[in-house]
């Protein structure tokens, strides 16, 4: 599958000590992420990690690009709730794209921690559909 990480600065931490707990689900799957999440994601880890644009330069969009295509399978978007985003705008694109796609999104680590729980159950299996599924077609 294809997951991407995304942190805002606050919650990088989180999302460092998040992948590294579960390196050994992440490890059997394609792992992308804006620049800066990703650089200390594969710091931490022994992980490779697709790393585009930091977020405030595109790195969201780069991601929305994926998701508009289908072509993720789970994003991992931790925000920060309490610090306003330059890019706001662009943040907002890309999970409404996620909800456009039918995409797994979590944005907190509680979510995350279900559907990371869930991807290592072997439960993400409906995804391999996903080019006979089309959003908005019953
Ligand atoms: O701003 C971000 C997501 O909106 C994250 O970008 P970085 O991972 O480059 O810090």
């Amino acid at each position: 599958m294809n997951i991407a990480l995304i942190a805002h600065d606050r919650k990088k931490e989180e999302m460092v000590n998040f992948v590294i707990a579960y390196e050994e689900v992440f490890r059997h799957h394609e792992l992308f992420a804006t620049g800066t999440t990703g650089t200390k994601v594969m710091e931490s880890t022994s992980l490779q990690v697709h790393r585009f644009m930091s977020g405030p330069l595109g790195g969201d969009q780069q991601i929305g690009a994926m998701v508009a295509r289908n072509e993720m399978d789970l994003v991992i978007f931790l925000r920060d709730p309490l610090m306003a985003q330059p890019h706001e705008p662009d943040i907002i694109a890309l999970l409404r794209l996620c909800d456009v796609q039918g995409i797994p999104v979590a944005t907190n680590i509680a979510s995350a921690e279900l559907l990371v729980r869930s991807l290592g159950r072997g439960e993400f299996g409906w995804r391999d559909l996903k080019d006979k599924y089309k959003p908005g077609v019953i």
